[in-house]
């Protein structure tokens, strides 16, 4: 099945800095799609590329079957995007704009995001100036899907809203997969994507570390703690791809990826282990060790790795 969303080979700098190190990714249909990092991990530049408002140095995007370089219009109005900050018409009121938009869209969009917005709790008649935050972040979400698009990308949807409404605007990206539409959400929210995503991308200082289902990603991380006898004592990493590693005392704990079966039988009684315990790593955990490792590479960095 053709992707929705596809990276091939995607570079991106500002200056020094390496805002995309050679990106593939390949987003599949009727998921909720969660691309996370830490701030200026690259997150907005890729959905800028996406959207088609910035054009990479290298590489080739395409979102739809359209390519984001040069069908960028085309693809702003087929797909529905929020921004993190997004740029309404102050002294329309909700109803207002969504009548203005609605000309720029099929039959059916005014009927729909009108529905939306009674949905939401926005009152139609008030000025957007005049909204809370919470609302006028409803207001663009109707907006965005008021024409129901089968793809839409939201970069950091819910920053700075209260709970019940980031609740509100998660569940509805739920509903909007389980229609067979795609969603690509931005952030850097973990627990709370981690409760409706379907497929987890984390990105670090420009590189995507980690392309997995949340399913297969939970069922294949665990955290593994070893007692040892001795506090100063060498002792062997579990065998697994070992993603962290940390020691407080005479404890030693490894986030692990792709753990093998018989991981134990490494740890006999010359190793110097007492207590061996494997868990399920959350989210978070895993974002943490796999982000919390390395500075972002600079083009200056590059120049002196040729040298030597
Ligand atoms: N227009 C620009 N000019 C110069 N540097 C930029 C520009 N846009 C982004 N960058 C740099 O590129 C890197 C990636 O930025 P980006 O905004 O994509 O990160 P982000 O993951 O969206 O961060 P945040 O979560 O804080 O929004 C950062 O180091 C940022 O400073």
């Amino acid at each position: 099945m053709q992707s929705v969303i596809s990276l091939r080979h995607i570079c991106k700098r500002f200056g020094n800095t390496i805002a995309l190190d050679n990106i593939n990714l390949e987003v599949p249909a009727g998921v909720v799609f969660a691309l996370l990092g830490e701030n200026g991990a690259g997150k907005t530049t890729m959905i800028r590329i996406l959207t088609g408002f910035l054009k990479p140095d290298f590489g080739a995007a395409s979102v739809i079957g359209h390519p984001c370089d040069t069908a960028g219009l085309e693809i702003r109005k087929s797909i529905g995007y929020v921004s993190d900050a997004p740029a309404l018409y102050e002294w329309m009121s909700a109803g207002e704009i969504g009548w203005f938009t609605s000309a720029f869209y099929p039959e059916g969009f005014l009927e729909r995001y009108r529905e939306l917005i009674a949905e939401f709790d926005v009152p139609e008649g008030v000025r957007l100036k005049s909204l809370s935050k919470g609302q006028r972040a409803k207001v663009a979400l109707a907006l965005a899907i008021a024409h129901d698009p089968s793809l839409l990308v939201l970069d950091e949807p819910t920053s700075g809203l209260d709970p019940m409404v980031r609740r509100q605007f998660l569940e509805s990206m739920v509903d909007r997969a389980a229609l067979g539409r795609t969603v690509l959400l931005s952030s850097h929210q973990i627990s709370e994507v981690e409760r409706v995503a379907d497929w987890i991308a984390i990105l670090h200082q420009g590189e995507l570390k980690l392309v997995q289902p949340m399913d297969v990603l939970r069922q294949s991380t665990h955290i593994v703690v070893a007692t040892l006898d001795d506090a100063i004592a060498a002792v062997e990493s579990p065998a697994g791809q070992v993603l962290s590693e940390s020691r407080s005392g005479r404890q030693v704990r490894w986030i692990v990826k792709d753990l093998a079966d018989d991981w134990q039988s490494r740890y006999d009684d010359a190793s110097g282990v007492k207590n061996l315990s494997a868990s399920q790593a959350s989210l978070e955990e895993i974002f943490i060790a796999v982000c919390g490792r390395s500075d972002r590479r600079t083009i200056r960095d590059e120049k002196v790795n040729a040298q030597v």
